[in-house]
């Protein structure tokens, strides 16, 4: 792809702009699929950040503007009926170009793909055009916040560390400044209205409460540990799901919480100390190197894996 334009670049800030637009789409590309598959495949800033993306914040501030514009574009491409099939295999690239010379920047005409957009830059615009009047809006900018989801706002979790604090006497300490409800669903856990700001409240600042999602909260309490069992905690940092075992385990038996992170391994000790559990014994390391057979796993009833929970 880069044979079709070296030397041909007339400036470094075209040249930079080509390079830019491949990255962004190689990022687009990514994030796409993780929608698609409704998988985190990694946020848009730890795509960005990793070796191969040399642009950092042109490719970023590329990426975010086409996701923004990315309905409209899609939209416009539709009723301007160019792409045939090789083009569609390369859709992210053509909205990241589409979306430059829509709403961005001028584009050059170095690279395939710029110049098959470029040369029918008029349809286009025609196909936005009809789109504001269908639309009955005025602005591109009227179309974005026309298409834009309303965000759903949710409640705030917050888990009742019993190993500190029973679930009535928190309910009622929170209760004096918001409204809570215990969940119906998972027990220990308390909701409270959207928004609400616990980060400096006392009970979150002495480990009596965990602020933890739904979602998050469901693993060990899914796995229902029972007090004198060995739970092996594969990937544990920060270690929420980890100190909620142990609260479940009203601290008898062992967790082993297994993290491969040096610096993660600092965060998680420093939750365990938080929730005042005795009970965990933290593993630096990759769990995938943890010999089933090796007598320090030979009581262990459950391993806990949970790399990644979606928030409810
Ligand atoms: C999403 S976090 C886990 C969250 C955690 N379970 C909790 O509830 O707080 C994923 C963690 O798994 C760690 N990890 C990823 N692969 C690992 C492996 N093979 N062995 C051990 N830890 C791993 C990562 O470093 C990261 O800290």
């Amino acid at each position: 792809m880069v044979a079709e334009a070296v030397g041909r670049w007339k400036s470094n800030g075209e040249r930079s702009a080509y390079f830019a637009r491949r990255e962004a789409a190689k990022v687009l590309g990514s994030v796409l699929e993780g929608d698609a598959r409704r998988q985190a495949v990694g946020s848009i800033k730890s795509l960005i950040y990793r070796p191969c993306i040399r642009n950092k914040k042109a490719t970023f501030a590329l990426v975010c503007q086409t996701l923004k514009h990315l309905p409209i574009i899609k939209d416009v491409l539709d009723a301007a009926t160019i792409l045939n099939a090789k083009w569609k295999r390369q859709q992210d690239l053509i909205y990241i170009i589409t979306y430059d010379i829509l709403f961005g920047q001028a584009v050059s005409l170095v690279g395939d793909a710029e110049k098959f957009l470029m040369h029918r830059k008029d349809a286009l615009q025609t196909a936005l055009a009809r789109l504001l009047v269908k639309k009955n809006v005025k602005t591109p900018q009227d179309l974005v916040d026309l298409y834009r989801i309303p965000e759903v706002s949710k409640p705030r979790y917050v888990r009742v560390n019993t190993l500190k604090m029973d679930v009535d006497s928190a309910l009622l300490e929170l209760g004096q400044q918001n409204m809570v409800e215990k969940d119906n669903m998972v027990p220990d856990l308390l909701i409270l209205p959207p928004s609400t700001d616990l980060h400096n409240h006392p009970l979150v600042t002495n480990g009596s409460v965990f602020m933890q999602g739904k979602a998050s909260s469901m693993v060990a309490a899914a796995l229902d540990p029972k007090p004198g069992w060995e739970v092996l905690d594969a990937c544990s940092a920060p270690g929420n799901k980890t100190v909620h075992l142990a609260a479940l385990m009203r601290g008898k038996g062992k967790i082993i919480a297994c993290e491969l992170n040096k610096e993660r391994v600092i965060r998680l000790k420093e939750t365990i100390k938080l929730s005042g559990a005795s009970n965990i014994e933290v593993l630096h390391g990759d769990f995938l190197n943890c010999n089933p057979n090796d007598s320090s796993f030979s009581k262990v009833k459950y391993n806990v894996l949970c790399l990644h929970s979606y928030g409810l």
